[in-house]
């Protein structure tokens, strides 16, 4: 039914139904949609249903919403059941899975080379699902930039937070004072991430050196940072070396859609100082540090092992949804109102950086890396859609 229901939307006759279920992920108070964002969809008139107090935890009331044009419903079940595309933010956890069907478009973050039982359940239902983090413009991610910047500056926070004695730390200040040295804070890829935390570590005194698999990009580091921080070309001798001297290691590599690569192994962190702390950003991806085996939480975000505190919350952003909802909506709206007003086939059709971010569709995987370190058959996104619109 809904997939007609996309078909006639794709010949101009109707208007999508555009539902944003609460976040249930632990300490997840980020929300999918703004009041502004909703004026917009109802500018082109769109419903949007929004579930009650989906967006309290950033600041938006329910009554925000309803000024701006939405209905506020009161049951999770309704609001997937009777939305033609869902905006998330964070993947589908297993008791959202009954909510699949075939046809309903998914736009949220899905990082599914990490969770093959999720892209199973996508693939199995039928269900058009876009990820976020891998719609690409050039050699840019735009949807995963603004997080990347958020937890980027977390990171270091969060790593001066841990390195306290009074968290599990070995008792040190990032910037040392007069007479006593600073920390050296050892960051792996220096994309988005790694650049926001590197910034925000300089400011707050440490030692700071990049490691990047990119020559180009250690050149642009050199020229962003100069004297302030050191570069250094990844290679498993270098990593090891900086892993040693490390007070604060920061996981921010990524391969776009694929599984983050182990570059830390479990020998390099038992060389690491009793009381070190690894941020592993890269979690989301799996996590590049080979001693880090499940995920953490916001109520629950460490543990340590060979004497080093690891912390590897996967939503680190959703601790401060407020800059983070803003933030992510500012750049992920455009995009869900493209799907909304042109409908799923064109809109991808005209836009080449969307069309990446659909991961599967029809019960096919449609994006390369993810099918291929998942183990599925790769099937390119027009030819799986185009099967859709054959068969009705
Ligand atoms: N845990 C969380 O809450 C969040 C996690 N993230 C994740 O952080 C990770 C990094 O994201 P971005 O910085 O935006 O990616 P990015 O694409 O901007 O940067 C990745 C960097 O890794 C480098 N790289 C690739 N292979 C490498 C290797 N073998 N050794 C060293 N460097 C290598 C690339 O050259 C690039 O500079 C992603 O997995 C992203 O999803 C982002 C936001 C929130
Ligand atoms: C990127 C991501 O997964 C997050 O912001 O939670």
């Amino acid at each position: 039914m809904y997939v007609t229901v996309s078909i006639k939307h794709e010949l101009g006759g109707f208007r999508m139904i555009i539902g944003i279920p609460k976040e249930i992920k632990n300490n997840e108070n980020r929300v999918a949609i703004t009041p502004a964002g909703v004026t917009l969809f109802i500018k082109s008139g769109h419903k949007v249903f929004v579930e009650k107090d989906a967006g309290i935890g950033s600041g938006f009331n329910n009554e925000d919403y309803v000024n701006a044009g939405a209905e506020i419903i009161d049951n999770t079940k309704d609001v997937w059941n009777q939305a033609e595309m869902i905006l998330k933010v964070k993947e589908p956890l297993k008791s959202e899975y009954q909510f699949f069907r075939e046809g309903l478009i998914l736009f949220t973050y899905l990082h599914l080379a990490a969770e093959p039982e999720l892209a199973n359940a996508l693939k199995e239902k039928h269900v058009i699902a876009l990820a976020y983090e891998t719609i690409a413009v050039r050699n840019t991610l735009p949807l995963l930039t603004p997080m990347s910047e958020v937890a980027g500056r977390m990171a270091a926070q969060i790593g001066a937070q841990f390195l306290q004695k009074t968290n599990g730390g070995q008792g040190i200040l990032l910037a040392g004072v007069p007479g006593v040295s600073c920390a050296k804070v050892t960051i792996i890829g220096g994309g988005i991430v790694g650049t926001n935390s590197a910034k925000m570590a300089i400011g707050l005194g440490a030692d700071v050196t990049i490691i990047d698999l990119s020559a180009e990009r250690l050149r642009q580091l050199d020229d962003i940072f100069g004297s302030q921080i050191k570069t250094l070309m990844s290679n498993p001798y270098n990593i090891a070396q900086l892993v040693k001297e490390a007070d604060l290691l920061i996981g921010a590599v990524l391969i776009p859609g694929a599984k983050a690569p182990k570059l830390v192994t479990e020998e390099m962190v038992k060389t690491m100082k009793p009381g070190s702390v690894i941020v592993d950003v890269a979690i989301d991806q799996g996590g590049i540090v080979e001693t880090i085996d499940h995920v953490t939480t916001h109520d629950n975000p460490t543990f340590i092992k060979h004497g080093v505190v690891h912390y590897s919350v996967a939503n680190m952003p959703g601790a401060v949804p407020r800059t983070s909802t803003i933030a992510l909506t500012n750049v992920t709206i455009p995009y869900s109102l493209q799907i909304a007003n042109k409908g799923i086939s064109k809109a991808i059709e005209e836009n080449s950086a969307l069309k990446l971010g659909v991961n599967t569709a029809n019960g096919e995987i449609t994006y390369e890396a993810i099918a291929r370190d998942l183990g599925y058959e790769y099937v390119a996104v027009e030819k799986a859609l185009n099967k859709t619109l054959t068969a009705n």
